[in-house]
């Protein structure tokens, strides 16, 4: 403001117009209050009845009941395809199903026999950034256990945050860091619907630990035990990734993988009793890693992904034969 007389009187007429304005719009709302918007909350999103049909859907298309359900993360497509004769259901079939991804021709269910066990794969999931409610992400966790589901293989691809691990490197999860739970945007806020499961859980062992036993011992079966590590994953809501003050953060805390995926899947997954085993690839070096040129890196990543489908193959048949 200036000394000048003029913008003293300016300044003090536009506070007593600010205040008579201020005045008028709190008598407009006493006299009509503004309407509430009431936002659906994340739990109900889609509701039991909702994850019923879509569960029913996928029945009448397929004489498949699987046990098994595989939920395919970024450059672990493939893992769909493993599975033999199988029937195909695009998303957007599915009553309610269909949501924002990024990849519309990987949006297909995939259901039929891996190693002699009935499995169905989602080819591509529903991510936060994309612009889906964290709700809406994890729903179809909820229809997998709805077509009978006993095990859920959540894979993923991630960044490196411990120094150690490489590119094409398979992390184990053992535990989770849930920087969206954290601050409030958990899939399972709003009412508790008990068919699902209690509205409070205990999330030590959501990595079965057996299940994680079972892979590394195929780790070192197929000569890959330098390469499987077993860690802790984290997942922020991207669609950025980290700077590299938010890396040296998340080596802080005690993250050894990060993505933007997989535990609200997981969280969902508990919540009505799956057993879950996860694993995530790592796609992107930390930023500690020595420089490699394009090529190394990709064909570090093609290997990764090799042994990432024999680790599913195998863990399907072992547990699927009680071995
Ligand atoms: O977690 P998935 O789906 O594997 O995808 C990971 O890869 C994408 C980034 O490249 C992010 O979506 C991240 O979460
Ligand atoms: N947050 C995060 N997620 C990923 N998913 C795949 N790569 C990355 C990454 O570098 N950062």
């Amino acid at each position: 403001m200036c000394n000048k007389d003029c913008c003293a009187v300016k300044t003090a007429l536009t506070i007593r117009r600010m205040k008579m304005l201020a005045e008028k719009q709190l008598k407009e709302e006493a006299a009509a209050p503004p309407k509430k918007i009431l936002l659906t909350p994340q739990s109900a999103i889609f509701s039991y009845e909702d994850c019923k049909r879509m569960a029913d859907f996928i029945i009448a298309r397929t004489e498949i009941r699987p046990k098994f359900g595989v939920v395919c993360g970024s450059n672990l497509d493939m893992l769909a395809q493993l599975i033999e004769n199988p029937i195909v259901i695009d998303y957007s079939e599915i009553p309610k199903f269909e949501l924002y991804t990024d990849d519309l021709h990987k949006s297909k269910l995939f259901a039929g026999t891996l190693m002699g066990a009935n499995v169905i794969a989602m080819q591509e999931r529903f991510h936060v950034y994309e612009g889906n409610p964290v709700g809406s992400c994890s729903m179809p966790v909820r229809v997998m256990k709805l077509l009978g589901i006993e095990y859920l293989f959540v894979t993923c691809a991630s960044a490196a945050v411990n120094k150690h691990y490489n590119v094409g490197d398979i992390m184990l999860v053992k535990d989770h860091i849930n920087i969206l739970g954290m601050i409030d945007n958990s899939p399972l806020i709003g009412p508790n619907d008990q068919r699902f499961g209690d509205r409070h859980f205990s999330m030590i062992n959501a990595y079965d630990q057996q299940l994680i036993e079972k892979a590394q011992e195929i780790a070192h079966e197929i000569g890959c035990e330098n390469r499987i590590w077993t860690g802790v994953y984290c997942c922020l809501g991207g669609p950025a990734y980290e700077t590299p003050a938010e890396h040296r953060l998340l080596q802080q805390i005690g993250a050894d993988t990060v993505g933007m995926s997989l535990v609200h899947e997981v969280v969902v997954a508990r919540h009505c009793s799956m057993k879950v085993f996860a694993y995530s690839l790592v796609s992107v070096p930390s930023i500690d890693a020595p420089q490699l040129p394009e090529a190394v890196l990709l064909a570090q990543l093609e290997d990764g992904e090799n042994v990432s489908m024999e680790l599913l193959c195998r863990m399907v048949y072992k547990i699927h034969n009680n071995l």
